[in-house]
Parts: structure tokens; sequence; C-alpha cells
């Protein structure tokens, strides 16, 4: 008996790539993340106004924006963590909100805020999140004793994650985020508060794992960082793309920091704040 073809109902998203997929046809050249129409409201703030992002495989992208741009919002969307109101999220060509389970599994993602299973030690954290994604025990184990030296917390690894600092934190988490080897690593504010050695050390994973054919996408306030770190980068403010491309295209001739200004504005002058010269107490 010949297979029922499906129905344009059974079909994710409807769109032609995922048409394809379903059809068993491999998806070439499928962009590791792609965001259509985005839109995400809390109450009467609108977070997120139609974010269209195209984000290419292989690619290490950088998300930069002012506080309050709508970054986690469009990152917590695009990683199964936040419902959008409207849009669609393809990751390599698959609609995540259509099957988030199944595409899940092509994700490593660090998120800003969320709490973690604290109670555990990071030894036990990693082998957590390396068992939920179908690892099994022996793989877990020797990726995790590798995971816990590449982010030096071999020395910590019996510790409760609790009694982490925050980069410990950070980088335990970036440890869960990688143990099962995903496509796309969604990572937000991965730095921060982690020590400029350990820092090093992850931008070298991260620069391997891109070589090796992974894509990273980063948020991150430090323009430097991003212009060094990164090929790609969008520039998001007040809930929308103002520009993405490669650095290059982006900075047009100036540093990314500088471009940033001139896009986002809202440079003030400390003038306003007189009270606060000391020499005048
Ligand atoms: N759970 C929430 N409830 C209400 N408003 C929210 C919520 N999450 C985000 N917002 C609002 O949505 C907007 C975008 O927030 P978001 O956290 O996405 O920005 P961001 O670019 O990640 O900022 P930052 O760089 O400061 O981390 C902000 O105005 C924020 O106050």
């Amino acid at each position: 008996m010949r297979p029922r073809l499906p129905a344009a109902t059974d079909i994710p998203g409807q769109d032609p790539r995922a048409r394809l997929a379903v059809y068993g046809v491999p998806m070439v050249n499928a962009p590791a993340l792609e965001l259509r129409g985005l839109w995400r409201k809390f109450g009467d703030k609108i977070a997120v106004s139609g974010i269209d992002l195209v984000v290419p495989a292989g690619s290490f992208y950088g998300l930069v924006g002012p506080n309050g741009a709508g970054k986690t919002t469009t990152l917590s969307m695009a990683t199964g963590l936040l419902q959008p109101d409207f849009g669609t999220v393809l990751v390599h060509g698959q609609d995540l909100w259509a099957d988030p389970v199944a595409v899940k599994g092509m994700l490593g993602v660090l998120p800003d805020g969320v709490r973690l299973f604290d109670r555990l030690t990071g030894q036990q954290l990693i082998t957590y999140a390396g068992l939920l994604q179908g690892l099994d025990r022996e793989t877990v184990a020797t990726r995790a004793t590798d995971l816990l030296a590449a982010l030096d917390l071999r020395a910590d690894a019996d510790k409760l994650v609790v009694e982490y600092s925050a980069g410990m934190t950070k980088k335990v988490a970036l440890a869960c985020a990688l143990v099962h080897a995903p496509r796309l690593l969604v990572l937000d504010e991965p730095f921060e508060a982690v020590d400029p050695v350990s820092a090093a050390n992850i931008r070298d994973i991260l620069a391997s794992y891109v070589r090796s054919g992974g894509t990273v996408i980063v948020s991150s306030h430090v323009m430097d960082l991003v212009q060094r770190m990164c090929d790609h980068v969008a520039v998001i403010a007040a809930g929308h793309v103002l520009a993405a491309g490669t650095i290059d295209e982006v900075r047009g001739g100036s540093t990314l920091e500088d471009r940033f200004v001139d896009l986002v504005g809202g440079r003030v002058s400390g003038e306003g704040l007189a009270w606060l010269r000391t020499s005048s107490v």
C-alpha cells in the first residue's frame, strides 16, 4: 500500500523547507535559525515587534542591543522557552513551535536568569542534562569529566551548585548546554560574571565548535568582544532589528561600538547630576 502523503494541515508551519522535511527530503543549506515575524507582548508592553532574522548555519552570530531591547525575549522564543504571540521559528528548517520536543534536541541553550536545579552538584547537574537529552550513562560520564576540566570546574565538581559563584554557575550552565553536542548553541550573555581566563577558554571552545560545523548565537553588551569573536551581528532595539549581516557589513568602516551608538542613540550627558561632584561637598 502506498504511504499516505501528508495533507497540508499535517505540515508544520507551512514552510516549503519544512514541507520537504515531512517528505523525507534533506534540507540542504537551511539556515541554523530563521525567525519570521516574531511578536511578543507582556501586558501592554510590546517586547518584540515583528522580528525577522536569518542565522546562517556555521556562523558565529552576535545579538546586541540596549537594555530592554528584547534580546532575551527573542532568544527565549527562539529556543522554545517562551511561546510567541505571532511568528515562526525554524531551526535547521524545522518549525520549533510545531514540534518543540523534536527540535529542542538540536539546541543547546544557556538562558539568562533561569533557575537551575542547584541542590545538585556540578557533576550531577551536567549528568542530569545529558541523560535528559537521551545520552547513555557512559557517554555522559566521559563528557561531564571533559566539560568540567575544560571549564575549570574540576575542583568544584562535587560541590552543590547553590554554593557556586555567579561565574561558576554560568560555566556549569554552559556545560549543560554543550553536553549533547547540539547543532545550534544559543547563549544569553555567556560571559557575564566569568573571569578573563575562563572567558578565553570558553571563546576557544566556541570557536572550535563553529569550525567543526556548529552554529553559535550569543547575546552580549560587549561590542569589542562581539566584533572580535563573531562573524555576523544583529543590532536590536525596541523589539525590532535595526541592522543585521556580517560584522563588516553592519559596522561599515567604523567600530561596532560607534555604529551601535549611531543606530541606537540614547547617549546622555552627566550634566544633570551636578550634585554628584564630590568637590562641591
Ligand atoms: N516577564 C516579563 N513581564 C513583563 N515585561 C517583561 C517581561 N520580560 C521582559 N519584559 C519587558 O520586555 C522588554 C524586553 O525585555 P528583554 O529582557 O527581552 O530585553 P533585553 O534586550 O534582554 O534586555 P537586557 O539587555 O537588559 O537584558 C523590556 O521592556 C522588559 O521590561
